[in-house]
């Protein structure tokens, strides 16, 4: 990328979050991601200096790269570089993008002061070599939010080690109007190791996305799903009319994604890959849809090396729960309000190198005494921290049909396609987010106590509706 001839006319709008809005290039395998604020922050956003402004995005950088990246494999994280772009350029991106951008993320205007912004690789496309076949890549994105039950004994709500985090922030969600109905999606099923689980959990995900689920393709202007996957499967048996039947090609593409999630990693002796097992008493939400006296095999795990598994490993560093966590986070508060100058020396704001990552393994030997006070319940905080930016992270699937010479030369696990698998939004949670984490926490189980007690569970789904299915263009 020559910065000094940047043009806003070969990029366009790709995507955004919360945080950040994202723009790919038009012929380069490239996006750039630039931060937003809310648009009354605009003016401290103006007077941060430009060395601020560079410190900030390269902390998110380092982030990902020092912490995240050791944590979460190699292979799955891709940290990008930070970059300086001419101002006039972003400015002029910022109108070109502003009438694509969706109306409920206009809260927040895309930094245009600072100049500053992250270059990664597109990864809703796939390296040319892997392309021999005329059919575009098709991606899938899963936030799939946090995989396990939590088993600290500072939690007070007893629900709390029955029912998932996710299924009840549903109903918090649906009472403040975010989503207009609740999802049958449960990450517990889907971090189950079991296809049959992790089936049903995709299916869900398909009929009530929300911002959990996005598939990205080429063609903007279709809008029904079975239709763009129908060329991709082709080669099957049970044609009807022609054709796969649409319940076959979508069982086809949930099973794709399946084996993806799935995938990597080594094997022992026996060939079967390692798996990651977690307790019984974590692995099942009372509110997933899935039905427990069908569950067949049990709790097969994960196996160890694959994208969910790691994702749930880093997740589980936080072992504290919000209740444990908050009260330690209100002594360094205390500590920092009488000796200030200890913040840097914390590395509350970071920076993120190998010595936060120290403190984040120290936060697992903190309970031996072993480690100063003040480091020790900060690095605890900092653990919490990490397992959050886990809990908030997106998979990115990119499969593109191969043919059998492709296949062979590869060695591939599912014939037909090849894949990558990426992990994203690895930014640091602020330290300051504990009190916010906290009051949530207990809004959310107010509200799911009060919502599930006045109603029987079954009236709390709508029936099945359209499909509420969005496609994103690459
Ligand atoms: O608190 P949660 O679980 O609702 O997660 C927030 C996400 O909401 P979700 O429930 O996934 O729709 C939220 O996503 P949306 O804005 O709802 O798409 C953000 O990812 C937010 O992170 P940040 O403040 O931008 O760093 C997330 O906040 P963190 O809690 O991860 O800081
Ligand atoms: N490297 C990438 N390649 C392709 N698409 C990307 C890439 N990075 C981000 N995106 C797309 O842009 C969207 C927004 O990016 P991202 O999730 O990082 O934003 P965010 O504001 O930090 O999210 P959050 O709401 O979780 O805070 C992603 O959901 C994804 O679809």
């Amino acid at each position: 990328m020559e910065l000094d001839k940047m043009d806003e006319n070969d990029w366009k709008y790709h995507g955004e979050g919360n945080k950040s809005l994202v723009v790919s290039h038009l012929q380069h395998c490239q996006v750039l991601r630039l931060l937003k604020f809310p648009s009354e922050d605009s003016a401290h956003t103006r007077q941060q200096t430009a060395e601020q402004a560079f410190r900030h995005i390269l902390n998110i950088m380092d982030y990902s790269k020092y912490i995240m990246k050791p944590l979460l494999g190699e292979k799955y994280v891709h940290s990008g570089e930070v970059v300086r772009l001419p101002l006039d350029f972003v400015r002029e991106l910022s109108l070109k993008v502003q009438q694509e951008r969706p109306e409920l993320r206009c809260d927040k205007v895309m930094d245009t002061f600072s100049g500053c912004g992250l270059c990664l690789p597109n990864l809703t496309q796939l390296p040319l070599q892997h392309l021999r076949d005329h059919r575009p890549p098709i991606c899938v994105e899963i936030k799939p939010k946090c995989g396990f039950l939590p088993w600290s004994r500072q939690i007070t709500k007893e629900c709390k080690r029955k029912v998932c985090r996710f299924c009840m922030h549903q109903h918090y969600k649906l009472a403040n109007g975010k989503w207009k109905r609740l999802s049958r999606y449960c990450p517990l099923d889907l971090f189950s190791g079991s296809k049959q689980r992790m089936y049903v959990a995709l299916k869900n995900l398909l009929e009530e996305p929300q911002n959990n689920l996005k598939i990205f393709k080429q063609q903007p202007d279709l809008s029904e799903l079975i239709q763009h996957l129908r060329p991709y499967f082709l080669h099957t048996n049970g044609l009807f009319n022609g054709h796969q039947p649409g319940k076959a090609v979508l069982s086809e593409f949930v099973q794709l994604i399946c084996s993806a999630l799935l995938s990597g990693g080594d094997s022992n002796r026996s060939g079967e890959p390692r798996k990651m097992h977690i307790s019984e008493g974590r692995v099942h939400c009372e509110a997933s849809p899935f039905p427990r006296e069908l569950i067949r095999n049990g709790n097969p795990g994960l196996p160890k090396e694959s994208v969910l598994s790691k994702i749930l490993q880093v997740q589980m560093l936080d072992n504290l729960d919000i209740e444990g966590v908050y009260p330690l986070y209100k002594r360094v508060e205390q500590y920092l309000e009488e000796f200030p100058k200890e913040r840097n020396r914390l590395q509350v704001d970071g920076p993120y190198n190998e010595s936060f990552m120290d403190t984040v393994k120290n936060g697992l030997k903190e309970d031996d005494g072993s480690v100063e006070y003040a480091v020790g319940k900060a690095s605890l905080v900092h653990q919490y921290r990490v397992a959050m930016t886990a809990k908030d992270c997106s998979i990115m699937i990119t499969f593109a049909p191969c043919d059998e010479d492709e296949e062979n030369e590869l060695n591939l696990e599912n014939p037909g396609f090849t894949y990558s698998v990426s992990i994203l939004d690895l930014d640091p949670k602020p330290y300051e987010g504990v009190p916010h984490q906290y009051k949530l926490d207990s809004k959310i189980v107010n509200y799911y106590l009060r919502s599930t007690q006045a109603l029987p569970p079954s009236s709390l789904y709508k029936e099945r509706q359209e499909c509420t299915l969005l496609f994103h263009a690459v």
